[in-house]
């Protein structure tokens, strides 16, 4: 993997002439740039490798921790249609680490994800009248909020997730927001906006769909660098990970490329394994604090980790099963895929 300093390189290039030539190179594996800035950018030893920090922040596993200290997650999402997206964003969260996964979704989705997997704390309350206070009763015994995962698009449903980030934006809390999610602030982006403790996790469709709404018109398709970027200015510098094949993490200030090798299996659900992963590596790296991450921003160190996590899945799921390979595929390979990627 390679992490590349945005100055140096850009100046490179520049004498060069060969701008194309400088990000072939630098998007060999990964890159930590400051693209479309000619302005000085800081030295080099900013520039660490990224899997480095993903390492630095994971706390060890030691005997004198209780039970929720490495992450109480919860998942925003489950409706009649979609049990299996907040089930995949859940267990994923517990099997990199996370000691508490619980699931909010609706009423007649409950027993189907409860019946999964034992593991998993299930409320049936987001379509019940009351669900946002529902929900926040246990907003402040939980790390991080991912809202979206097979939530569906029902007005009512919208509106309390509406609520739901609301009570989670006065408390601080960080927010993940994906798939339904993303429909919701495509629609109000202001719900969102400026709140820097969230990521936003489109994939081609959702990211297009935001683009469009904020920036008013159609993606650049030919300048991926730019468009994330630009998104993430416009959304108030929140972070924003494209995903697709290769993908793009900005915070409106920096850009990461993620193209650590997956497969080209695409089958449903990887994207709700990455938002589970997500919340998890969130948590740890606002934990870490400062110095174990070299002043970088921690959601961005996250982003990246959880990318490369579910990339890494994805790829060895694909060497064992080939075509036939599913989302729970790629979760039987988390504890391996994290093993190998930032604990050897
Ligand atoms: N087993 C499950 O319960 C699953 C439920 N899911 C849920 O399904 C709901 C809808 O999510 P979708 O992602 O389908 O919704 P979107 O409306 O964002 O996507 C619509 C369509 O865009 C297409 N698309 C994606 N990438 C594309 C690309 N690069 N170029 C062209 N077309 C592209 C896909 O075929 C998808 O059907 C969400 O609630 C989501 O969480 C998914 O997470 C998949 C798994
Ligand atoms: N063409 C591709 N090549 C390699 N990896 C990809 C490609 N497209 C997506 N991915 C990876 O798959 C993961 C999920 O991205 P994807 O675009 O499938 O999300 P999604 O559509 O939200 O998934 P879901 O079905 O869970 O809703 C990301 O980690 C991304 O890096
Ligand atoms: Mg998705």
């Amino acid at each position: 993997m390679v992490v590349c300093s945005s100055m140096a390189a850009w100046a490179a290039a520049a004498s060069a002439g060969v701008l194309a030539a400088f990000l072939l190179f630098c998007l060999q594996e990964a890159v930590l740039e400051r693209p479309f800035s000619l302005r000085p950018t800081r030295p080099a030893k900013d520039m660490d490798n990224i899997f480095q920090l993903v390492r630095n922040v994971i706390p060890p596993l030691t005997s004198k921790k209780h039970k929720g200290q490495d992450g109480k997650i919860g998942i925003i999402g489950g409706c009649k249609e979609y049990t299996g997206a907040p089930y995949f964003a859940a267990i994923t969260a517990l099997k990199v680490g996370a000691d508490l996964s619980h699931v909010f979704c609706t009423k007649d989705a409950a027993t189907v994800i409860k019946s999964y997997s034992p593991e998993l704390i299930v409320h049936p309350v987001l379509d019940h009248p009351n669900a946002v206070s529902e929900v926040d009763k246990w907003l402040p015994r939980l790390h991080t909020l991912v809202i979206g995962p097979g939530m569906g698009r029902e007005d009512a449903i919208l509106d309390n997730a509406k609520g739901i980030i609301e009570k989670a934006k006065s408390k601080g809390l960080p927010i993940v927001i994906d798939a339904d999610g993303l429909w919701l602030i495509a629609q109000q982006p202001a719900i969102i906006q400026g709140y820097q403790r969230a990521v936003l996790t489109p994939n081609f469709m959702e990211f297009s769909r935001l683009y469009e709404a904020l920036l008013s018109e159609p993606v650049e398709t030919s300048d991926q660098h730019g468009s994330v970027l630009r998104l993430s200015q416009a959304m108030g510098n929140i972070t924003i990970i494209q995903k697709g094949e290769r993908d793009l993490i900005s915070d409106g200030d920096k850009v990461l490329v993620c193209s650590h090798e997956g497969s080209s299996r695409r089958c449903g659900g990887q994207g709700d394994l990455l938002a589970g992963s997500l919340g998890v590596l969130l948590h740890w790296a606002l934990l870490a604090g400062h110095e174990k991450i070299n002043a970088q921003n921690p959601f961005l160190v996250a982003a990246f980790g959880a990318c490369s996590l579910t990339r890494q899945c994805n790829h060895q799921a694909f060497q064992k099963c080939g075509r036939s390979m599913t989302t729970s595929d790629m979760i039987s390979e988390v504890g391996t895929a994290f093993n190998k990627l930032f604990e050897t």
